[in-house]
């Protein structure tokens, strides 16, 4: 689903981001990226959802290589990438139904097909009848909840998440872990960003470590080939 060949970042005026990463990750996985502030770890994100370009080596997703992609096809390409960010990013002046709306008015559904895809989305994070309420108005983990149903409301192929438990305690963060869990077992390629080692080491999931730019793999299953 997603494979990186010998990528290298480097923004303009600044330092390498990323040196040489390569790796994979299977349609379907679930894998943890961790690593220290400034490892690397948005970057390697944001080139998956083209927000970025390599400064060397080659980004595929969903068989295809970002590089050769054309300006009218990025909107097409992050249809398939549903993200997570730590701070939801909601609209505060909107409703829990306009704000997972969003991506699917970008889109150009029909207010019905819309009004069916925001209803399951909310559904498969528990949030079902909250579609009138204003973000404002819900706990840290709800607000994250409607973040994550946003982010699949295009039902996306791959799911990322930058520190999505930032500010949860730990029993709203294990909460929302395993709504990604669940994401996974239909078939969803999940791969979240965290600093929460506690967590990652209790989901006992596959996990891929950046290290001032570079890559190494620690546990989870699979025989993978880190380069
Ligand atoms: N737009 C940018 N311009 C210049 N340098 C950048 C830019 N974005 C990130 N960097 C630098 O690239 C490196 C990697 O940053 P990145 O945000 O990917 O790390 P991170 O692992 O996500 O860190 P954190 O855990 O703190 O979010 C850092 O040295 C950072 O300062």
């Amino acid at each position: 689903m997603v494979r990186f060949d010998r990528v290298s970042k480097r923004y303009p005026g600044g330092k390498e981001a990323l040196t040489g990463v390569s790796f994979e990750l299977q349609r379907g996985e679930f894998a943890f990226l961790t690593g220290h502030s400034g490892a690397g770890k948005s970057t390697l994100l944001k080139l998956m959802m083209l927000m970025e370009r390599p400064s060397r080596g080659q980004v595929f997703v969903d068989g295809q290589n970002l590089g050769r992609m054309s300006s009218g096809q990025i909107p097409y390409h992050r249809r398939k990438v549903g993200v997570v960010f730590q701070n939801h990013q909601l609209l505060f002046d909107r409703s829990v139904y306009e704000n997972v709306a969003l991506p699917l008015q970008i889109a150009g559904y029909t207010p019905a097909e819309a009004g069916r895809r925001v209803r399951a989305a909310l559904d498969s994070v528990g949030l079902l009848g909250m579609e009138k309420r204003n973000p404002i108005e819900l706990s840290g983990g709800e607000q994250q909840r409607v973040g994550i149903a946003r982010a699949v409301v295009n039902k996306p192929a791959l799911l990322l998440a930058d520190e999505p438990t930032g500010n949860l305690d730990p029993e709203l963060s294990a909460e929302i872990m395993n709504l990604f869990a669940r994401f996974q077992q239909v078939g969803v390629t999940v791969l979240i960003a965290t600093h929460d080692i506690a967590l990652v080491e209790r989901m006992g999931s596959r996990r891929i470590i950046l290290d001032h730019g570079q890559m190494h793999e620690a546990g989870g299953a699979g025989d993978w080939h880190v380069g």
